[in-house]
């Protein structure tokens, strides 16, 4: 134990290593470095005290063993006159070095006490810091990283691992802690008998050395677990998320069989930690058990010491003992959480992961054009969506992109609100490159109605505010109106304080678009981009973004993403992308006249009409 503790601390406080591999998570104790060094003092306090508490204990049972002898005495001569008294009796002094020992204990426990309020406390803090850091993360994220990670693994990480994160604080607490006292218990053991000592520290390291390829054995397999808890938490969510497509396809029984396996794989993984991790502390206690028979009986048949440090020695190893199984039992369960921390530290390192890079210019409006030269793009290294782009939209000029599914009409106007960056070439406003202006004050011009609308869990006034916070009931009202949702707001119990999502009133697809524009209108937004959804607008609504596009874009830039022709009679230019690039562009009646691509749309829409 002592040799593996030793090393344990070597290896914390010596290597770089250790610095390097996880000063992301140990930097955030500087949000409540007082109450962290707080906790340490009072460890220290308190594993003192557990030492003057044994030394204490040794003098009485020194004078139990030898009544008529000499006065009793600690051996500190200005302690002996002080506080045992010169002159008084032995059994006054017994009784002094009695009341010693209760108020060394009393002080331990409080000590204790205030030690582990502060380090529930930094369990807490640094929970509540990693959390806020890992926000900061992320939302300094390109919007490319969330591609790349599924949002099981994230949640995961943000909850089941964090209280891991919690526990391993509370472990290395518990090991600073313990480990104090227990250096406070081997300085006691080597002043009573160093002899004794020496071979207890032998034979408990020896025991120590067979334990550590059991907790080598832990560690590798608490990886497990981190995996099969994302993969868990992903199935969950995927199975709620898409509980009606699960419905739709009457996949209920399939799903709970891939729910059920998932949900056993963490089980199996547990397992088979626990099979190991479980095994360790009875192994130790009856092996220690076993080592300290046996020294006694020796100490006894040689006579090496008197009665009375025999018994403190003892009583002193007694209680090490358990306080090392305990030890080992913590190390044994910080193996277990290895595999948390990769997956926090995977959050919060910066390599690898490419930021959002924001530009210093404060964007004071379109003056006059919007050009798009020579653009490329793809979301994959090796797979090209959008190829050399070009492209004008004049300011206050209704521009309408189509063209078959999956051209790249959305990834275009994700470009210009920056939500990606182009690859090669590059995107000018007013002869500006767009990554020199500062994102809120261009987005703060801008809105957005994408084809899949995000409902808040909120009122429906917080909904339509989102982002615009100080508009007034005026607006939001006039915004509502003019995205045609005032009708079905004012039908619903409490109006615009009616919550709605998923704890208040669900919504149809269509009233959660028309949501969505009246949250992009409450901005009067200069440049609107609108990506007309397929499939959640029914024809009524069609007839409202047709409302919408002639009424509020009366001097805006409007960029349209049209599936439905009819839609953009009046845009003033009409851009046709197919697989990625401009085939066409021109006036809606221009396209018409040149009988290419876009007469065959506008043919194939009238046939289905
Ligand atoms: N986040 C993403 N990660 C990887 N590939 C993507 C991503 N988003 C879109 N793509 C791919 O990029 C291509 C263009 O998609 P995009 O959504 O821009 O097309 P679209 O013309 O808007 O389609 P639709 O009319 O169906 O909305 C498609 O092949 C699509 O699979």
């Amino acid at each position: 134990m002592y040799l593996k503790f030793s090393r344990l601390i070597l290896k914390i406080f010596k290597t770089t290593n250790f610095w390097k591999n996880n000063h992301l998570i140990i930097r955030e104790f500087k949000h409540f470095r007082l109450i962290a060094v707080l906790a340490i003092v009072f460890s220290v306090l308190a594993a003192s005290f557990e030492g003057f508490g044994l030394g204490f204990l040794l003098v009485f049972l020194q004078s139990l063993t030898t009544p008529n002898a000499e006065p009793v005495k600690t051996g500190i001569d200005w302690f002996d006159i002080l506080i045992l008294g010169v002159n008084k009796s032995t059994l006054e002094r017994l009784y002094r070095v009695s009341a010693l020992i209760v108020i060394t204990t009393c002080m331990r426990a409080v000590f204790n006490y205030v030690s582990s309020f502060c380090v529930q406390n930094s369990e807490v803090n640094l929970v509540h810091h990693l959390r806020k850091s890992i926000f900061e993360q992320l939302a300094a994220q390109n919007l490319s990283y969330f591609g790349k990670k599924s949002s099981g693994e994230l949640i995961n990480t943000l909850t089941n691992e964090m209280e891991r994160i919690r526990q391993i604080v509370g472990g290395i607490s518990f090991l600073t802690t313990r480990g104090l006292t227990l250096i406070v218990y081997s300085v006691s053991l080597f002043v009573l008998s160093w002899q004794l000592s020496i071979v207890s520290i032998l034979l408990f390291s020896l025991l120590a050395v067979g334990l550590s390829t059991l907790n080598k054995k832990i560690r590798e397999r608490s990886f497990a677990i981190t995996k099969t808890n994302d993969n868990f938490t992903a199935r969950a969510l995927e199975f709620i998320e898409g509980i009606r497509t699960v419905h739709a396809y009457s996949t209920q029984e399939f799903e709970q069989q891939r729910y059920y396996q998932a949900s056993g794989n963490i089980v199996k993984a547990w397992k088979r930690v626990y099979w190991v991790s479980l095994s360790v502390r009875p192994l130790a206690e009856s092996l220690s058990t076993l080592i300290l028979i046996t020294m006694i009986c020796v100490a006894l048949v040689t006579g090496l010491m008197e009665v009375s440090t025999l018994l403190t020695f003892f009583f002193v190893l007694f209680r090490l003992v358990p306080m090392t199984q305990d030890l080992n039992g913590v190390i044994a369960f910080l193996s277990t959480q290895a595999g948390a921390v990769e997956n926090i530290k995977d959050l919060l390192k910066t390599e690898d992961k490419t930021y959002f890079q924001n530009g210093h210019l404060q964007f004071a409006g379109l003056k006059r054009v919007i050009d798009i030269i020579a653009v490329n793009f793809g979301y994959e290294p090796n797979h090209l969506v959008l190829k050399d782009i070009t492209l004008t939209i004049e300011k206050g000029k209704m521009v309408a992109l189509v063209g078959a599914s999956g051209g790249g009409k959305t990834t275009l106007a994700d470009l210009i609100a920056r939500f990606y960056e182009p690859r090669d070439g590059k995107i000018l406003i007013d002869g500006v490159n767009l990554k020199k202006f500062d994102i809120s004050s261009l987005r703060r011009r801008m809105a957005i109605v994408s084809q899949k609308t995000f409902i808040f869990n909120t009122s429906i006034r917080n909904n339509i505010s989102y982002g615009t916070l100080a508009a007034t009931e005026a607006e939001i009202i006039e915004a509502a109106r003019l995205a045609n949702a005032l009708e079905f707001i004012d039908k619903l119990p409490q109006g615009l304080d009616t919550i709605i999502g998923a704890d208040g009133v669900q919504l149809s697809g269509g009233q959660q678009q028309r949501i969505a524009i009246a949250r992009a209108l409450v901005r009067d937004p200069e440049i609107l981009i609108l990506d007309e959804p397929t499939s959640a607008l029914d024809a009524i609504t069609e007839q409202v973004i047709q409302e919408l596009l002639d009424k509020f874009t009366v001097g805006k830039t409007v960029i349209v993403i049209a599936h439905r022709l009819s839609t953009i009679a009046k845009a003033d230019k009409v851009v046709v992308l197919e697989q990625g690039q401009v085939v066409e562009q021109g006036t809606y009646q221009d396209l018409l006249e040149q009988r290419g691509k876009f007469w065959q749309y506008y043919q194939v829409q009238n046939e289905v009409r």
